[in-house]
């Protein structure tokens, strides 16, 4: 048996650098003064026993009842692993993407549906890998009721007066244990310390704040009109299946999202009759053309060419690459339109280079041309100005992927834990079987998550 005392088990930690001190940015996006990055354990054999042991010794005290257990991936699968091995309990591993091949299963091992299966994590901070994972389980039609997390943010000496006001500073303002909750889709939140939510404003109460641009107020009174916060990805390839499906779904949306350069028959009578739409069922229309060039090509590519895209699209978006000058060059022919831009500060595809410093760069040059930079394209909130609008693509019901590198999270995930605002999504809905009630679908998980998010923290 090994001997855990927490007291030593922080020391070894912080010997091993998985207890850091600094400025680090959370998952959720918040910036933390300390940061627990267990990752480093599994070079450290003793100190992975260690853990999984006082791990284990909270399970028994809990008196814990279940059949199986799932550590979140990575980090808390070989403490899982070694728990179960150690103590001969059956293992579920949750698959972070489905394989190209074969079953494409999302969750492996042996179960039967209704088996309850206990989550174990090494740190949580909003809980969302810990609900990410519960979903997964859930929809395989597993039971979870609890997770058991390893964190201690106890202090031996090892910093200094300032930092530790710091951290205590953040950890009271930012960790309570809250009452179990239901996360929307069914599942039970499990038990677990969860963070205190800032205030959220609403829709409509962003639509009236003082330094809002015109373009994003109309935008957010739509959403909150219509309570959608879908824009729908219209990847079609022939005007009249795109006009179709503005016609169709135009109810339920609050913008639609196009790519006028996979149609084979552009004309501009089609964008008349998709603006005649769009006016009839209340959305706005948004070119996700990502321009990337210097100032003076994308001022010609947003008002010429073949597809005129100013003189139709109200919002537009532009890679951050070249400098201010694309949106400098941009600008000078949106401004006058009351146009607006997206700037693409995080990519929802495998790899995307748009992170961390990359992602603060943006950020930048969004507060610096605020009067035609209205928001972010980005997997999660960027910035706590509610005057910039949070859009998110990679969306599906089910969280996984495509073949070419597309990472999906669910609109719960999106609106509510990660903080954006709007949800893209495309093959979700264009594929399903019945389009209008997928869209259905999709408008009110959005909708339930942002109603939540909103609620809960006006509690
Ligand atoms: O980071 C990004 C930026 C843009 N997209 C676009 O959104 C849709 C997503 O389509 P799905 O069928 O829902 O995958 C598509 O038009 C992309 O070009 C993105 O996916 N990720």
């Amino acid at each position: 048996m090994v001997d855990v005392s927490i007291d030593s088990l922080v020391l070894k930690l912080h010997d091993v650098n998985a207890v850091k001190f600094g400025e680090y940015t959370l998952k959720s996006g918040l910036l933390t003064p300390i940061y627990i990055d267990l990752r480093v354990l599994v070079s450290h054999p003793a100190l992975m026993n260690q853990v999984s042991s006082l791990i284990y010794q909270r399970v028994k005290e809990e008196k814990l009842q279940f059949d199986s257990v799932c550590g979140v991936p990575y980090t808390a699968l070989p403490l899982a692993t070694i728990i179960c091995s150690r103590h001969e309990l059956p293992m579920l591993i949750r698959r972070k993407e489905a394989k190209d091949y074969g079953t494409r299963k999302l969750v492996e091992g042996s179960f039967h549906e209704g088996d309850t299966c206990l989550i174990i994590e090494d740190t949580v901070t909003s809980g969302s890998s810990i609900l990410e994972t519960a979903e997964v389980l859930h929809k395989e039609g597993l039971k979870v009721t609890d997770a058991i997390v390893l964190m201690d943010r106890k202090q031996a000496g090892r910093i200094d007066d300032q930092t530790a006001r710091s951290v205590r500073k953040f950890i009271q303002e930012n960790n309570t244990f809250g009452p179990k909750k239901m996360n929307g889709s069914g599942v039970s939140a499990p038990k677990i310390p969860c963070m205190e939510r800032k205030r959220v404003l609403s829709y409509a109460d962003r639509a009236e704040l003082p330094k809002i641009h015109p373009l994003a107020s109309k935008l957010l009174k739509i959403m909150e009109e219509k309570q959608s916060n879908l824009c729908v990805s219209a990847d079609v390839t022939s005007s009249k299946e795109l006009l179709q499906l503005a016609e169709s779904l135009g109810p339920k949306i609050c913008m639609l999202k196009t790519h006028c350069d996979i149609l084979k028959d552009f004309t501009p009578e089609f964008i008349q009759k998709l603006q005649a739409v769009a006016d009839e069922h209340n959305f706005l229309i948004f070119e996700d053309r990502k321009f990337a060039d210097i100032g003076n090509t994308v001022k010609q590519q947003y008002e010429g060419g073949v597809f005129q895209i100013a003189s139709w699209s109200h919002i537009v978006n532009a890679h951050a690459v070249p400098g201010p000058g694309v949106v400098k060059g941009l600008g000078a022919v949106g401004k006058p339109l009351g146009r607006g831009c997206l700037l693409i500060a995080q990519m929802s595809s495998q790899g995307s280079l748009a992170t961390g410093e990359y992602t603060k760069a943006v950020v930048k040059m969004a507060e610096e041309h605020s009067d035609f930079v209205i928001g972010f394209i980005c997997n999660s909130k960027t910035i706590e100005k509610p005057e910039f609008i949070h859009m998110t693509p990679g969306v599906q019901i089910q969280a996984g992927g495509d073949l070419l590198g597309q990472q999906y999270t669910t609109p719960e995930e999106v609106i509510y834990n990660k903080g954006s605002d709007v949800i893209i999504v495309g093959r979700g809905i264009l594929e399903a079987s019945n389009i209008l009630e997928a869209a259905e679908s999709y408008r009110k998980s959005g909708w339930d998550a942002y109603i939540r998010k909103v609620g809960q923290s006006h509690q």
